[in-house]
């Protein structure tokens, strides 16, 4: 199991933001605004639907990671931080009955 968290790049996309450094895709990312970064999440995304299509397993791994560093930067440049999205899911499994049955089997 990985020892890092969607809370970890999260992180470090808001310190590499604020840090003004000209080699840092990030900082450049926030430079650019919220429609440079979303772009680069729709070609992302399609590069991780190619990946899946052809079966392309190594590709599928890397190219979703380039999805996800590039949602989290979306989701930052948009003020909108990463809990919400998790408290979002959350509240989703409630409706299947999920996070009941989780938690009853915690016992
Ligand atoms: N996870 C990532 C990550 N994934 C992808 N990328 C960058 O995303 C960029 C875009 O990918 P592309 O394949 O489209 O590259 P490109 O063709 O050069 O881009 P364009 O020609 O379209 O401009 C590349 O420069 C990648 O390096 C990332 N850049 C940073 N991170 C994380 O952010 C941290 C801080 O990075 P910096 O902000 O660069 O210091 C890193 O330590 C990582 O943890």
């Amino acid at each position: 199991m990985a020892q890092f968290s969607l809370s970890d790049l999260e992180k470090i996309i808001g310190e590499r933001a604020r840090s003004g450094d000209p080699e840092s895709w990030t900082a450049k990312l926030f430079a650019k605004g919220i429609d440079k970064a979303a772009q680069k999440l729709g070609e992302e995304a399609v590069e991780t639907v190619i990946a899946a299509v052809k079966g392309d397993r190594r590709a599928l791994v890397s190219e979703s990671a380039d999805l996800i560093y590039h949602w989290l930067v979306v989701l930052g440049i948009a003020g909108v931080p990463l809990d919400d999205v998790l408290r979002e899911l959350e509240g989703r499994t409630g409706r299947s009955g999920v996070a009941e049955k989780a938690s009853r089997s915690k016992g």
